[in-house]
């Protein structure tokens, strides 16, 4: 499972694999400082790890990742300060290590935040540098790598959200394709369940539009698509959750809303669509299945019925809606 997660949440790997290395990298030190003294400083080193490791086991078990990277981030400064008050200038370039670290492991802000603040710590420190030429380059070269590592941060943070959209949106219509659905759908349930609300469904799929890549090119039938998301994005609210199964059918989540809702909103997709997309001088229409979340229902099952509503609105004859009313229970 976690071993799972390491390669798929991005800040857990990055957790874990740089606390590992810190742990690797000061354990030498700790059992040199335990051996030669001076001791404060070993049960330092042995603090820090003790964090480190504890940070990576909690989250390990599931714990939030955010947290525990900022309690290493502080705590790892705190460790810098503290060798350079015990040691003297010869722990100052632990300070390269760390404001890497802090960009790797926090968010920009709070690594700006703990970079400044360790710098200027070492700087007004007594004793932490031998000259004020020393401290010069190191709070030059320190505040340097800073820089350099936020850039990095910047463009892998922008890389990282470009890739994660890429993933999880059609390219076409920007909508959501089907990695999340599962999730989403159970999202609505569990939120439906716990409130004592109540959550609906609703299947969308253009009508004839084979009839329209094929008598107007695939181009207009992209066009289609693209203002069809538009059109849908325009007449629900921003908590609905809208997909695109594949071809010219779509799917829209909607957490909270009760019969009523449900009938408004399927009438106000049909009349978006017909109203706003034409192609060749014909209106574009849809064919609507709906199902308000019934008590104990899977998600498959309420998928299910709001896929079959929109098989009977084909049957009736296209450009309308449907809204599955569940068999009255029995007994
Ligand atoms: N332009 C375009 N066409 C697509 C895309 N994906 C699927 N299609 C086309 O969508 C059409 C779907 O046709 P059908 O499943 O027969 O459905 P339909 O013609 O809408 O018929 P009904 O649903 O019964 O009204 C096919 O011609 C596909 O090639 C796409 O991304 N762009």
């Amino acid at each position: 499972m976690s071993l799972q997660r390491l390669r798929t949440d991005f800040s857990f790997a990055v957790l874990v694999l740089t606390g590992t290395c810190l742990v690797v990298a000061v354990v030498p030190f700790a059992l040199y400082r335990a051996m030669v003294g001076p001791v404060a400083v070993a049960m330092l080193d042995s603090a820090i790890i003790a964090v480190v490791l504890g940070a990576i086991v909690r989250v390990w078990r599931g714990g939030a990742v955010e947290p525990a990277a900022r309690l290493v981030s502080v705590a790892l400064g705190a460790g810098v300060l503290g060798t350079v008050a015990l040691v003297g200038p010869l722990a100052a370039p632990w300070l390269y290590p760390y404001v890497l670290a802090v960009f790797l492991l926090t968010g920009r802000r709070w690594a700006i935040a703990l970079s400044a603040i360790t710098l200027a710590a070492l700087l007004l420190m007594p004793g932490a540098y031998e000259s004020a030429v020393q401290a010069a380059v190191h709070t030059t070269t320190g505040a340097l790598s800073a820089a350099f590592a936020y850039v990095f941060a910047q463009r892998a943070g922008l890389q990282h959200a470009h890739l994660h959209r890429l993933a999880t949106h059609d390219a076409l219509t920007g909508a959501l394709n089907r990695r999340s659905l599962g999730q989403e759908l159970e999202r609505a349930i569990d939120a439906a369940r716990s409130d004592a609300g109540t959550a609906s469904l609703i299947v969308l799929d253009l009508d004839r539009f084979k009839h329209i890549n094929d008598t107007h090119g695939h181009e207009a039938g992209d066009r289609v698509l693209i203002e069809f998301a538009h059109a849908v994005r325009d007449v629900t609210r921003r908590t609905d959750r809208f997909f695109r199964l594949g071809g010219e059918e779509f799917l829209l989540v909607l957490p909270g809303a009760d019969a009523t809702a449900l009938a408004r909103l399927c009438e106000a997709l049909r009349d978006a669509t017909r109203t706003r997309l034409e192609v060749g001088g014909e209106p574009v229409t849809v064919s609507i299945g709906a199902a308000v979340l019934q008590p104990d229902e899977t998600a498959r099952e309420w998928l299910v019925r709001a896929d079959r509503a929109m098989y009977r609105a084909k049957r009736a004859g296209r450009d309308r809606a449907v809204i599955d009313q569940p068999a009255p229970a029995t007994g």
